[in-house]
């Protein structure tokens, strides 16, 4: 288990000196662009090599088609530029899905209560273009469209992108394990129906390898299993089958529910924190996303 293993999930909101409490998972936090630098900082010092910036996106710029991913002057594009601007060495990862924009809470565009899978593809390609061009490092697809990984391929190519790399949330689950993110985001309360025709079914192990296989022949670089802890079975699966950069993330859940163990005096924190970092590096991982990220890496560097 090394530094290098990590990567931290960080939450962009609007605002000027915002530091936000998102109450279902204690220690994280929300903050405005303004903060950003500041907020960073720690893990670049302690060497983690990238975050994943997700913004929340006022009510007031959702709509049906998520029409603000594709705005140039978006949270998630500031927060990108200014992350680079004050630190460029350290890698920013950016969320495509309409998710964070759509005024109903899903991943892509919908009708009659039906996701449109392609509709969604061709919108998907320019929000992942406008972050290339905020300078995010890797796209990371989590909107579970089939084709998407291709479309974006293709797009960024297109424009001169051949080096921002993929990074395929491939087998993501249709898990009740994100319920403090959507709080985190403020999209929790707007989201009509489930995601269960676009994410995966927690009893199908076999679909997360067609999955992999898919995304793979469509260029992607990279791919993830979601949630984590519940799905390590899958990660081995997948290590074995493909032998490819493998990425778990520890979910908004996973780490609510350690959080609460550890506050209560139930569970060591340190010791907890470290065992389920391990589980995922033995599970076969290359790379963790993880709200812990801070607190592993000052762990394994001895310094806290
Ligand atoms: N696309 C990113 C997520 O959905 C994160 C989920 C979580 O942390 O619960
Ligand atoms: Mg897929």
């Amino acid at each position: 288990m090394h530094v290098d293993d990590l990567i931290w999930p960080i939450f962009v909101c609007e605002g000027e000196n915002q530091r936000q409490k998102v109450s279902s998972m204690p220690g994280v936090e929300r903050v405005s662009v303004d903060n950003l630098a500041e907020h960073v900082r720690p893990a670049v010092e302690l060497g983690v090599p990238a975050v994943a910036i997700f913004p929340i996106t006022p009510t007031g710029l959702r709509d049906a088609t998520g029409t603000e991913a594709l705005n140039p002057e978006n949270l998630m594009c500031r927060a990108s530029r200014t992350i680079k601007d004050a630190f460029p060495d350290l890698g920013v990862i950016g969320d495509v899905a309409l998710d964070p924009y759509t005024d109903h809470g899903h991943d892509g565009v919908i009708e009659n209560g039906h996701i449109l899978n392609d509709a969604s593809i061709e919108i998907l390609r320019q929000q992942a273009l406008n972050q290339a061009r905020a300078g995010n490092d890797i796209i990371a697809p989590s909107d579970m469209m089939d084709g998407r990984v291709k479309a974006i391929r293709e797009t960024l190519d297109g424009a001169g992108y051949e080096t921002t790399r993929i990074m395929a949330y491939t087998a993501k689950y249709a898990s009740a394990f994100y319920g403090p993110f959507r709080d985190a985001l403020g999209s929790g309360g707007l989201l009509n129906g489930d995601k269960k025709t676009y994410q995966m079914d927690p009893a199908n192990s076999d679909e997360a390898m067609r999955e992999v296989e898919q995304d793979l022949r469509e260029g992607a670089d990279m791919i993830m299993v979601k949630p984590g802890m519940p799905y390590l079975d899958i990660i081995r699966r997948v290590r074995d089958k493909f032998a490819v950069p493998t990425f778990a993330y520890q979910v908004s859940g996973e780490y609510a529910m350690l959080m609460a163990a550890i506050e209560n005096g139930w569970l060591d924190r340190d010791r907890t924190i470290m065992e389920s970092m391990i589980a995922f590096k033995r599970a076969g991982c290359n790379g963790i996303l993880t709200y812990f990220a801070l607190d592993a890496a000052r762990l394994i560097r001895c310094d806290r």
